[in-house]
This record gives structure tokens, sequence and C-alpha cells, in this order.
């Protein structure tokens, strides 16, 4: 039986709130991830004040948007495995360390992309260049 348009806007309403809860979740209980939202917030308003073009912008966003979606599954890969072996498990704590890597390697790339966009106009507004 098919969803009237009523019922299937409902469910994408509650879908959008699941997922709103899970970037709360991880906002309120995981450090790195507010300290990858806090330099995600430094960036914008460097990029802001820096006067980026709009590709540019899409870079940093896109960038900033695989970090902060990283670090989320990463937090999710960390919850499944303390709910499947709570116990110390050489193979789950290899799976973290690679969740981990995952997001160490996109910040890494982050960081370079957002030196490479904003170092050159920051030097030009300070009288550097
Ligand atoms: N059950 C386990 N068995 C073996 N090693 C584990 C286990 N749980 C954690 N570890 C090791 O401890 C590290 C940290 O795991 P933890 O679940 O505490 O994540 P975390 O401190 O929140 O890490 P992150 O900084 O990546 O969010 C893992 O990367 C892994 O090397």
């Amino acid at each position: 039986m098919s969803l009237g348009s009523k019922d299937q806007s409902k469910k994408k309403r509650i879908g959008f709130r699941h997922a709103w809860n899970g970037i709360k979740e991880v906002t309120r209980s995981e450090r790195n991830f507010k300290l990858h939202l806090f330099s995600t917030v430094l960036v914008i308003i460097s990029s802001a004040i820096l006067g980026l073009q709009a590709i540019e912008w899409s870079v940093i966003i896109l960038t900033c948007s695989i970090v902060l979606a990283l670090e989320m599954v990463n937090s999710s890969i960390e919850r499944i495995l303390d709910y499947l072996a709570p116990e110390w498990n050489p193979l789950a704590g290899k799976i973290k360390d690679i969740a981990a890597g995952a997001v160490l390697v996109a910040s890494i790339g982050a960081f370079v992309i957002a030196c490479i966009l904003l170092l050159p106009k920051l030097l030009i507004l300070i009288g550097v260049e």
C-alpha cells in the first residue's frame, strides 16, 4: 500500500529530526567533533573576511563537510564496536584505528586546502606581500 503525500512528508520530517538528533549527539559527546566544528566555523569566518570566490567557497564547504561527516561515521563505528565487542579485542582496535585514520587523512587534506586558499589572501591583507 502506498503512503499518501501527507504521510510521506511527515515521514521525511521525522527522518530529518533523527538526523538532526544525530548531529546534536556527536556535538554533545564527541570532543573531536567539537574541535572540527570549531575549526569549520573559524575557516568560514576567515573565508568571509578574506572574500573568497564562489569556486573557492565550494571547495572549503565541501572539504569541511567531508571532515565533519567522516568524524560522525568514525563515532558511529566506535559505538557499534563498543556495543558488539565491549571487551578488548585486537580486531576491534584495528577497525577503530582505521576509522580514526580516515578522519586524520581528511583533516590533513582540509588543513592543506585551507592554507592554499586562505594564506595568500591573508598575507595580502596584512601587507606582507
Ligand atoms: N575494544 C577495543 N579493543 C582493542 N582496542 C581498543 C578497543 N577500544 C578502543 N581501542 C583502542 O583505543 C583507541 C581509542 O578508542 P576509543 O573507542 O576510546 O575512541 P576515542 O578515544 O573516542 O577515539 P577518537 O579520538 O578516534 O574518537 C582505538 O583507536 C583503539 O586503538
